[in-house]
């Protein structure tokens, strides 16, 4: 996964991951009231609206980029209905060739991870397979240690699946436990050393390991010294646009061939319609579109 990452990055030469997270609010008010006609206020309604609205979004910025990350509470929220807008919003970025990150944010015990991990190897039922989710890789807590992350790997290995751990999150809270330190250096870069060694395991072949980490985009100075502390690991970086980061604050993310990471932007690009009063409601795709351009030009000039 890792490699065909890497290389969809390089077709679109553009490293930003749009983030579909999409709430009621963000909805045209168009599309709500359809849906509600049709279904009444119910959450298949909603569950329309969200698929209606990342369709949309899908087309309009396609092209432009090579993956999308769904956030899966922003789904969740409405139970059933809204797992199946995730379900098939990734049915549908899947058709327009885009690497799914499910961002899922996992954690448990080696026996209940193993459950979890049928988010990249779907499960067996008398001897049928099935894909349940299809994402292509999947965000992970590692804060519970190893046993939590080992289920996931025979997966990255036979359907070249994989892997995101976070590190060094975007929030202004993190630092209250990645920041403690511990044997003279901070949590985080614990967390980073282990992330580092167990990406050993899944090595795709670009030098990348399939087990990346998520670093957020709003402490410059500490990602760029996990870049260097981690040349094999690649980052997913939350964090730009509506949490304030922009490209210069994640110039030292980036490997020597302005490789090595992909940047995520949610709010800032499906919401862009709702900030620039150019855009009507109907227009919401094609603001999509536009901030991705902005970003991709930001992200250009990494150095
Ligand atoms: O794992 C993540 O994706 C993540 C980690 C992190 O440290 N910070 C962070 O913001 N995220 C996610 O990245 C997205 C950020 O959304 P925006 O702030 O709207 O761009 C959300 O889906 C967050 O859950």
């Amino acid at each position: 996964m890792i490699d065909r990452l890497m290389q969809k990055i390089d077709q679109c030469r553009n490293p930003t991951v749009v983030g579909l997270d999409p709430t009621y609010e963000m909805i045209p008010y168009g599309i709500r009231m359809e849906m509600i006609e049709k279904y009444g206020k119910t959450t298949r309604a909603v569950s329309k609206m969200l698929l209606c609205f990342n369709k949309a979004i899908i087309e309009g910025v396609g092209d432009l980029v090579p993956a999308v990350k769904l956030q899966i509470a922003m789904y969740e929220q409405y139970g059933l209905e809204g797992i199946r807008a995730y379900l098939e919003t990734i049915v549908a970025a899947k058709k327009k060739g885009l690497i799914i990150i499910g961002d899922i944010k996992r954690g448990d015990i080696a026996s209940t991870a193993a459950a979890y991990a049928s988010h990249l190897g779907g499960v067996t039922i008398e001897g049928t397979h099935f894909d349940i989710w299809n994402e292509d890789a999947v965000t992970l807590n590692p804060y519970l240690g190893f046993d939590s992350i080992e289920p996931f790997l025979p997966y990255c290995t036979e359907f070249d699946k994989g892997l995101f751990l976070l590190v060094k999150t975007s929030n202004p809270s993190g630092g209250e436990i990645q920041d403690l330190i511990a044997d003279g250096v901070p949590v985080y870069e614990h967390t980073a050393r282990l992330v580092s060694q167990w990406g050993r395991l899944v090595m795709g072949d670009n030098g990348y390991s399939k087990i990346g980490a998520v670093v957020g985009a709003t402490y410059g100075e500490q990602g760029k010294s996990l870049r260097e502390k981690m040349p094999h690991t690649f980052f997913l970086v939350p964090g730009y646009g509506a949490q304030g980061a922009s490209g210069n604050d994640i110039r030292g993310y980036f490997d020597r061939d302005g490789r090595g990471c992909i940047v995520n932007s949610s709010r800032g690009i499906i919401a862009a319609y709702q900030k620039d009063k150019k855009y009507g409601a109907h227009n919401f795709a094609e603001a999509a579109r536009e901030a991705v351009l902005t970003m991709k030009k930001d992200l250009e000039d990494k150095g």
